[in-house]
């Protein structure tokens, strides 16, 4: 089974403001609450894709029991851990750019900790686990690092999308994908990552630390597969960007239910470009139908050719 699991899930509530004036009353032209979360969204798209997943994680409150109701809605099983403090509204608001204000999130007990490191327990070597997400201050500094150890006895595949300090203390372990952005990455070796080229160069070190799957995301100018033996670059499909949130989570999504499916590696990573760009271009996260759409404009090429880098690809020094 696949498991997602989000620390600090919440409401997305989108407000549309044709022109924000900070300091002044801003009225929104439209509003949109979504389930959201990391890992959460990565539930809804592997279920838009045709993969069951099992939604772990903390809600709480009557904005949890929203999370809830629109994740039964479609069809997505969950087993939340209730918190009795509501889960956080984060607001996402759309104008001339795109700003965010992310909620705190709640108080977590070891009780919850406890209780959650009880269901992580469960799971076996049949299992994957996507961690995704913010850890809540309430917690450990080092809680992904229980959840990574645990999985790593019970031989249950981890994937990860998350940044800051929970992605440095990661690195090191066994881990089955990890997708940092351009941002992340560079945040993670103290570098700017500027081209395709040098986020291949620091994707590398992160596979050669144990991370079967890297993928880095690079927005509107491409992403970069790292895996054992295979090095990819691919392009992203032009259109007009509506929604950033969740483009992310939509690039694992995308790959990982192509690999449940049995899609190679190869294909998986076209799979999850395509969904993380039809993301970025509707108001919420993307269909089957969307990434379908997009799918022939996605072009893999290879970073590596008989052994040697493609020289096509040489564009830094
Ligand atoms: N301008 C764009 N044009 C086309 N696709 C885009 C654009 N921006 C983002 N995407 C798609 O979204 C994916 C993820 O984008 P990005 O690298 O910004 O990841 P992220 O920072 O993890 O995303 P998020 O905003 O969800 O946290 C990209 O790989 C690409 O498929
Ligand atoms: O505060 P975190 O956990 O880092 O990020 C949470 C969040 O911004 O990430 C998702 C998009 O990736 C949104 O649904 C959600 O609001």
């Amino acid at each position: 089974m696949i498991y997602t699991c989000t620390l600090n899930p919440s409401i997305d509530y989108v407000m549309n403001v044709d022109e924000f004036k900070p300091g002044d009353l801003n009225r929104a032209s439209q509003t949109f609450f979504y389930p959201g979360g990391k890992g959460i969204n990565v539930s809804r798209v592997m279920a838009r894709l045709g993969v069951k997943t099992i939604a772990l994680g903390f809600t709480g409150g009557f904005t949890g029991e929203f999370v809830k109701d629109f994740l039964n809605k479609e069809e997505i099983n969950h087993q939340f851990i209730d918190t009795e403090q509501n889960t956080r509204v984060n607001v996402k608001l759309k104008s001339q750019q795109e700003s965010e204000i992310n909620g705190p999130g709640p108080i977590l007990s070891s009780k919850h900790q406890e209780e959650l490191m009880e269901q992580i327990r469960t799971l076996t070597s049949e299992d994957t686990l996507i961690l995704a997400g913010s850890v809540p201050s309430s917690l450990p500094g080092d809680f992904y690092i229980t959840i990574a150890d645990m999985c790593s006895k019970n031989g249950t595949k981890l994937a990860v999308d998350t940044s800051g300090k929970a992605l440095k203390e990661l690195v090191g372990r066994p881990i089955y994908l990890l997708k940092p952005n351009h941002h992340e990455l560079g945040e993670l070796f103290n570098v700017t990552i500027d081209s395709m080229e040098k986020a291949a160069h620091y994707g590398q070190k992160l596979a050669d630390q144990g991370v079967q799957h890297v993928i880095v995301s690079m927005g509107g100018d491409g992403a970069v597969y790292i895996g054992t033996d295979q090095q990819f670059y691919s392009n992203v499909p032009k259109g007009q960007l509506k929604n950033s949130v969740g483009a992310g989570d939509s690039v694992v999504s995308g790959f990982l239910a192509s690999m449940a499916q049995g899609k190679s590696t190869e294909e998986a990573f076209r799979i999850g470009v395509a969904s993380g760009s039809a993301t970025a271009f509707q108001d919420d996260l993307c269909t089957a139908e969307d990434v379908e759409e997009l799918l022939d404009e996605v072009k893999i090429s290879s970073l590596i050719i008989g052994g040697k880098p493609n020289e096509n690809h040489r564009i830094i020094d």
